[in-house]
């Protein structure tokens, strides 16, 4: 069941679902343009954002951008029909996929050679009814490298490179009047190209980046939008745990095992799952 929510004065969302792999999407009104961030992950999933917005007689999308190339941020672009801003490695990444033929075997292929993974495959035929020649793919129109401002009317969205593990050409976007962070997911692990990893300098870094927004409101795309107590409560733990893969570097056990001193967890205790499966990220991040 869709979810859609008014969020702050300015930006109405339509939340993530889970069972497709649909991605937030979100719409930010200013007194005289709308910046529709993501496209989402079908047509379907983009023509239900399109009417929500209709119904509330927001004012629709006048420009998109998108905060990566991944699949389910992507394919609803062409159901738009709107300017689209996407960073260099985005728009070129998006031009490849936009000359291939798609359809099973197409998708067959990628999961083999490793450029998605097969539980993308199976998100996708769920999300496509099982008819993957619907795929449609087109390439954004509007590309920067590092930043790119847009102006609303009264409101402006600063859109920042920041790149990570999760995908190469990931960018988040702030709000700058209403102190909101959409993150995308470039905080989170690398889900393609071989086993799943965090680098702890990487990672580090766009801790450093995030922080030093000063947000009120951090938003990622599979997520529920967090306040900033909520989000460094969050993320805290995992920086933690970054800073402990520094200090033991292939030693998860020592690194469990300052980890869980450090967040005061007594024996016996388990350690979160979603911690006990990011160590292993992090070792897999390590060099050989
Ligand atoms: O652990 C995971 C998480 C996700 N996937 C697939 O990758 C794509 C892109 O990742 P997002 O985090 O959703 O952008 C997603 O649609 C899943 O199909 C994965 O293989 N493993």
């Amino acid at each position: 069941m869709s979810e859609f929510e008014r969020i702050s004065e300015h930006i109405y969302v339509m939340h993530a679902e889970h069972d497709t792999d649909r991605p937030m999407l979100a719409a930010v009104v200013g007194h005289s343009r709308t910046l529709l961030i993501d496209g989402g992950n079908s047509a379907a999933h983009a023509a239900a954002f399109r009417e929500y917005l209709e119904k509330e007689g927001v004012r629709p999308p006048d420009v998109m951008v998108l905060t990566h190339h991944h699949w389910d941020h992507s394919f609803g672009l062409a159901e738009w029909s709107l300017p689209t801003i996407a960073q260099k490695k985005t728009a070129e990444i998006l031009r490849g996929f936009a000359e291939l033929k798609w359809n099973a075997d197409t998708v067959e292929r990628l999961v083999a050679e490793g450029t998605i993974s097969g539980r993308t495959q199976n998100d996708m035929l769920a999300e496509y009814e099982g008819d993957l020649t619907r795929i449609r793919v087109e390439e954004p129109n509007i590309v920067f490298e590092r930043f790119i401002d847009v102006h609303l009317g009264g409101l402006t969205c600063e859109i920042r490179y920041v790149g990570g593990d999760h995908a190469e050409d990931s960018c988040v976007v702030y709000v700058k009047e209403e102190g909101t962070l959409f993150l995308g997911d470039a905080l989170a692990q690398s889900v393609y190209g071989g086993p799943m990893k965090y680098t702890t300098g990487k990672f580090l870094a766009l801790l450093d980046t995030v922080f030093a927004y000063g947000a009120n409101v951090l938003v990622e795309s599979h997520g529920r939008p967090m306040s900033r107590e909520e989000f460094y409560g969050d993320v805290r733990r995992y920086e933690l745990l970054a800073r402990q893969v520094l200090r033991h570097g292939r030693n998860p056990e020592a690194v469990e095992h300052d980890l869980r001193a450090e967040l005061g967890l007594a024996e016996g205790e388990a350690l979160p799952e979603d911690l006990a499966e990011a160590i292993q990220y992090f070792m897999n991040g390590l060099d050989k």
